[in-house]
Parts: structure tokens; sequence; C-alpha cells
């Protein structure tokens, strides 16, 4: 124990440093133990305590000064420490699109410290899982997110959007015209996952959603100790409450599961049904070699989608909100072509394909503010990427908000509101644009993700009309997911 020790807090990184200088990338000098830990928290405190002056989509600064300082300092490619744990920036797209490629999804995964950090919030489901386990998991769940399933859902979204704008109607009719938009799009997303997905709905989920909310906060914030030998034993304030929680939030999911078993064993239904939870639930039933879904691996799948199937785009909404509200002229447009396609009826599939502007603007949302804003990658085995021998052991961090904003790749306007950029082009065309990562171990919930977003906005759109309320304060943030830190209020006119 002792001797592994010290290779992974010392030699291993130590070796890894030496290798990587040959090959000319440098870094910041590490802290012993802590790394680069206590500079990065230095230098976005100082960033982000107050809000910005107005609304500028320059945030790669704010966000993350650490990269603008080292990138300046030692070149695109350096390499920083998260305690022992050596990260090499990488935002050279073509070697981005190989190292996500197939050629490496069992050669790159999770790093143990990012296993750790999660582990009693969404523990070892898809998002965390690495190797055969995760080949094993995505081939399951997969089927969920495609073809005939994905637009089965459509009638659910529409459903759930318009309980929504019942609500914003009834919030503007009391009097209340200025309403903050996250938490109604929140909710509403919540929904959507629930009801398409397991069967429930967020008043049943709530308690599931709001757990899952504050273990995202603690285990943010008791990983950073992570970094110290052992720290991870050591009773802690937040590790007691991050146990009372996970405890509870899988009681809860526990009930979901027995309702749903309960049905077949009394033979109220004939299977466990064709949603993501039914298909997991079958899951149970089988053997494979090597592999088998276990009760623990069931609850860990599902937080993983009650959290990754509705925070992502609760935000990517919210955002569109704000850029719509803010930029009038690009509302109207896009209320026109809604209105022309769809007409008084609500969006159905065929409506959907058919909506390039809204499309472009959602594209344009995911570029200046991306939910994900970063990506890292644990290398398991020594590769070769690029002109680069990486080592196992070397963490790659890809900057998604700092590669979205690069003037290089996007031009002068790069910080600009400016949806005309994707005009005419197909997602797969756009290199420099990954919002939902790449490759195989891309988001499975893309299509999902992005067909409930141009329900719920055609909606919204043929519905109200929103412009900023002065009560906004632009102050982006990034606690796992690039949030507003004061939300987004908007003023609400009915159209009708
Ligand atoms: C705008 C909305 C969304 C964005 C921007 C987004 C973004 C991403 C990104 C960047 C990843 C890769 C993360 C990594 O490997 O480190 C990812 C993975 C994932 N996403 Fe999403 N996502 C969104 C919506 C959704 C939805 C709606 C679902 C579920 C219904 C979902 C479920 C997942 C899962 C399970 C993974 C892990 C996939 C794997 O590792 O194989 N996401 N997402």
């Amino acid at each position: 124990a002792t001797w592994q020790t010290i290779c992974c807090y010392y030699l291993t990184p130590r070796r890894i440093r030496r290798i990587m200088a040959r090959q000319g990338v440098g870094g910041p000098d590490p802290r012993f133990l802590v790394g680069n830990l206590p500079d990065i928290a230095a230098l976005v405190s100082k960033t982000t305590s107050a809000g910005m002056v107005s609304v500028d989509h320059d945030i790669v600064g704010r966000l993350l000064p650490h990269y603008v300082l080292w990138s300046k300092q030692y070149g695109k490619r350096f390499i920083f420490w998260c305690g022992s744990e050596p990260r090499m920036c990488l935002t050279e797209t073509d070697m981005i699109k190989e190292l996500l490629s197939a050629k490496y999804t069992h050669a790159s995964g999770k790093s143990w410290l990012q296993q750790q950090g999660s582990k009693h919030f969404i523990g070892r489901g898809l998002l965390m899982a690495n190797g055969d386990d995760w080949l094993h998991q995505r081939h399951i769940v997969a089927p969920a997110f495609m073809g005939d399933k994905l637009k089965g859902h459509v009638r659910y979204m529409v459903e759930c959007t318009k309980k929504t704008i019942r609500d914003l109607h009834a919030a503007v009719e009391s009097g209340n015209c200025e309403v903050e938009i996250g938490g109604y799009l929140t909710q509403l997303t919540g929904d959507i996952i629930a009801r398409t997905e397991f069967d429930s709905s967020y008043d049943k989920g709530k308690r599931i959603f709001h757990i899952l909310t504050c273990l995202q906060g603690l285990t943010a914030q008791s990983s950073r100790h992570l970094c110290l030998p052992g720290s991870r034993f050591f009773p802690s304030k937040f590790r007691r409450e991050i146990k009372a929680l996970k405890m509870e939030v899988e009681r809860l999911l526990m009930e979901i599961i027995q309702s749903r078993k309960d049905c077949v064993e009394v033979g109220r239904s004939p299977s466990y049904g064709d949603d993501l939870l039914g298909m997991l639930l079958a899951e149970t039933q089988k053997k494979r070699e090597g592999f088998s879904v276990s009760l623990q691996l069931l609850m860990d799948e599902c937080k993983t989608f009650f959290f990754a199937g509705h925070e992502t785009t609760a935000l990517l909404l919210t955002w569109t909100v704000m850029l719509l509200a803010t930029y009038p002229q690009w509302q109207d447009r896009v209320r026109a072509e809604v209105l022309n396609v769809c007409g008084e009826e609500t969006p159905t599939v065929d409506h959907l394909s058919k909506l390039p502007l809204l499309n472009m603007v959602l594209n344009e949302s995911l570029r200046l503010y991306p939910p994900a804003s970063l990506l890292p990658r644990m290398v398991f085995e020594d590769i070769k990427l690029g002109d680069l021998h990486i080592p196992k052991g070397l963490s790659i961090w890809i900057p998604v908000l700092a590669i979205h904003h690069s003037e290089v790749l996007w031009g002068k306007d790069v910080n600009e509101f400016n949806p005309e950029r994707f005009a005419g082009k197909p997602f797969s065309q756009l290199r420099h644009f990954m919002p939902f990562a790449a490759g195989p171990r891309n988001c499975v919930g893309q299509s999902f993700a992005l067909m409930e977003a141009k329900i719920i906005m055609a909606m919204l759109l043929s519905h109200f009309s929103f412009t900023i309320s002065v009560n906004y304060r632009h102050a982006p943030v990034n606690v796992l997911t690039l949030k507003p830190k004061h939300g987004v209020p908007v003023y609400l006119k009915p159209l009708h």
C-alpha cells in the first residue's frame, strides 16, 4: 500500500511530467499533493466574484482564467495538476477527434478522481463507466433514445410543455409578468424525462431531482479534498450529508422500481415496459457472460438519467431564452418561422425538420454557452496522438468553451450572437463544434435533447414574446455545468 501510494502520488506523476517535458509540453509548477488546484480556485474566484457589467458573450476569461493565463505562458498545449493528477490541455481539434474516436474508446475514459468524486452521486452509471462495462451499458440504453422510440416521445413532450405554458399564463394573469424562466424550464425538462423514461412525473420525482441537485453541489465541494491520500476515508460534514442524501434518493428510486416490478408480478402488466426503466429492469433478469445489471447499477443508471436527462437541456433552453430576449430581431424571425411551419397546430416530428432558423439559434446558443463546457478523458495505456506520445495515466482536458470561443476557428465575430454562421451546415461538418462531445462516447441523449428543445422553444415562441428583465445580471458560472448564477428573469407578454 505504501509503495502504491508513493507511485500514485509521486513517482508516476513525475514520470509523466518528464515524458511530456521531453516533447516540449510544459506548464505551471505543481505544489505537493494539491498541484495547481489552489491557483485555479484563486483565479476563478477572482473572476467570478462579481457579475459582468453587460450581456457580453466573451466569457472564457471569466470562467477559465487559468486556461487564458497558462495558454499565453506555455502555448496551446500545457500540463497542469489537479492534485497529483496531471492534465494536459488540448485544443487541437484533429487530435481531439482522434482521441474521441472508436480507436481509443477502451484506451481512454473517466479517471479515478472523477469516479470517486461522483461515486455517491451518479455512481457507476453510463456517464462514469469505463471499458467493457461502459460498452455493455451503452448497448442496453442507446435504443431508448433512437428511431421510433424517440418519435413516440413527441406526444409527451408536447403535453408537458402545454402544462408549463398554462403555468406561465397563470403567472402573468396573476400580475407577475416577470418570471425566472430557468426554474420553469428545469421543472419542464424534469417532467419530460420522468414521464418518457420512468413513467413518472416531475411532481412525483421532485424530491429525487432536488436531492440530485444537492448531491451535485456537495460532491463537487467534497471532491476538492480527494487529492489528499486517504482523504475519502476521513469522516467529514460533507461526506455525512452526502451519504444521508444518497440513501434517501436510492430509497425513493427503489419505490419507483418496486412499483414497476409489482405490476408484472401481480399480472397487471405483461412486461416491464419499453421505456428506459423497463429496458433496464428486463436486463436485470438476463445473465450475460461477464456482465449483469445489479440492483446498484440499475439505481446508478436511474440517477444518471434523472440528472443528465434534464439539467443540461434546461440550461440550453434557459440560455436560448436569454439570447432571444436580448436579440428581439432574432426572436421575431424564429417566431415567424414557427408560425409559418406549425400554424395553429402543436409541433409534430414532421414540423421539426422544417425549422432551420430555430436549429441555427439553438446551435449558436450551444456554441456560446455549452452546458458541458469541459471534457476530461484519462488515458489508460500509452497511445500516440498526432505527433505526441501520451503516457498511461495522463488526463486530457478538452476546454470545449475555449474551443467554441476561439477567434482562430470561428472568426472575428466569435463573441457575437450570430446564428447565421450555422446556416446550411450539417452537424457533422462542424469539426470545432462539440457541445455533445464526439465519437462513440458522445451524448447518448443528443437527439432526445434537440427534439425536446425544438418542441419547447417552438411552443414558447408561439405563445409569448419575451424581453430581458432589468433585474437580469449576466453572471455565467461553471459548477459542473455552465449556469446563469442568478437565473434569467424575463418579462413575458402573451401573444393571444
Ligand atoms: C443540451 C443538452 C445536453 C448536452 C449539452 C449534453 C452534453 C453531453 C456531453 C458533452 C456528454 C459527454 C460527457 C463526457 O463524456 O464527459 C454527454 C454524455 C451523456 N449524456 Fe448528455 N447532454 C445533453 C442532454 C442529455 C439528455 C437529454 C440525456 C438523457 C436523456 C443525456 C444523457 C447523457 C449520458 C447518459 C451521457 C454519457 C454517455 C456515455 O458516456 O456513453 N444527455 N452529454
